[in-house]
């Protein structure tokens, strides 16, 4: 006979709740998953009533179930957001392309509005030219970098007030064990926090920094939520995928290594004389950056001049070499903006 449900609501258990192991009906799992988010959302004080919100959709499991639940909360809860939808388009064929289509259902779905920004109009690359280029060992450095700032630059077009993206706790977990082994002090000390966001930056959240991966997944399989789920053709990034690995393995021996991992995060402490970097504005494009030049403009530099490898490596070492061939030949180094807005419906 089929377990009942541990709420006691007389369904039948049809799942067994990852997070905590209790056996549900698919409604009280809803309702369980649903509660979380808002607890997490309201402790950590994330939205205020007539705030502009930017969900970062890529037509994932992870940022199409926070649409969903962005929206289903919003309504609610009143929250009193307005949402947009903000999807960057890397240029993958075969793969972007497909998920684009995912995130245009959803526009439709959920009736939020959708603004896509392309590498191509804000770089003049797209990963397929970069790919073609640096090959495939540090493509995931070039995309990673024009991601962060293409949002940025889509949030800033748009207006919004911040961003949230569907950054989950196994994301997180993998995070801090990845500074951890690189012995990256600054970005440790930031990487668990919900909410970031410097002087002149538009803050970014995470409402499902508490929120199981595998969870996510069974929401969107009991919604039956339309999300593209093909892994990324240029191979996700190798570091990441052993700290996966990694968590997977320490996950099957002890259940709650990932939230264990997040609160040992959150409790470290950085020595006063631990020396961080500065947020400043990149000299070239004004993008806020810790260096004089930021990541992307030496990134697009190198591409530019056909040095691919320019912007990889040390950061020192890095700002000396764009310094010392700035503006030689093919140089086109600094950003463009351009949108393409896609409305509702
Ligand atoms: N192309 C994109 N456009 C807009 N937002 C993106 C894009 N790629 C990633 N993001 C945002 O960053 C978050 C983490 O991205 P990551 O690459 O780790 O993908 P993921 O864990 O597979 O998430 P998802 O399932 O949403 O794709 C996503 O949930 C989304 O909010």
């Amino acid at each position: 006979m089929a377990p009942k449900c541990k709420t006691g609501c007389g369904k039948n258990a049809i799942l067994k709740r990852p997070k905590t192991g209790d056996a549900l009906c698919r409604e009280c799992f809803f309702w369980a998953f649903e509660t979380e988010v808002h607890n997490t959302v309201t402790a950590a004080r994330l939205f205020r009533r007539g705030q502009y919100v930017a969900v970062a959709a890529s037509g994932g499991k992870d940022s199409t179930v926070l649409a969903h639940v962005m929206k289903e909360l919003n309504q609610r809860y009143d929250y009193g957001l307005r949402l947009v939808l903000l999807s960057i388009d890397e240029g993958i064929t075969g793969y972007r392309d497909d998920s684009l289509e995912t995130v245009k259902r959803n526009r439709d779905q959920y009736g939020i509005p959708l603004t896509v920004l392309s590498y191509e109009d804000l770089y003049g690359w797209t990963m397929d030219d970069i790919v073609k280029q640096v090959g495939l060992r540090n493509n995931c450095t070039f995309c990673g970098v024009f991601r962060r700032q293409a949002l940025d630059r889509g949030a800033a077009q748009l207006g919004v007030d911040q961003i949230v993206t569907g950054h989950n706790a196994d994301d997180i977990a993998e995070t801090v064990v990845m500074n951890v082994l690189r012995g990256d002090i600054a970005r440790l000390q930031r990487c668990t926090a919900i909410s970031t966001g410097t002087e002149g930056s538009i803050p970014r959240s995470k409402p499902f920094k508490y929120t199981y991966e595998k969870e996510i997944v069974m929401y969107a399989y009991f919604k039956k939520l339309d999300y593209f789920s093909t892994e990324c053709i240029y191979s996700p990034n190798a570091y990441r995928g052993y700290a996966r690995a990694y968590l997977k393995d320490l996950e099957a021996i002890r259940a709650t290594s990932i939230i264990d991992i997040i609160h040992s995060g959150e409790s470290l402490a950085v020595r006063d004389a631990a020396r961080l970097p500065t947020q400043g504005t990149c000299s070239r494009c004004q993008y806020i950056s810790s260096q004089p030049v930021c990541k992307a403009c030496v990134l697009l530099q190198g591409l530019n001049q056909g040095r691919p490898r320019l912007g990889i490596g040390k950061s020192s070492k890095v700002q000396e070499r764009a310094r010392e061939t700035e503006g030689e030949s093919g140089d086109r180094s600094e950003v463009d903006s351009a949108t393409v807005t896609v409305g509702a419906g």
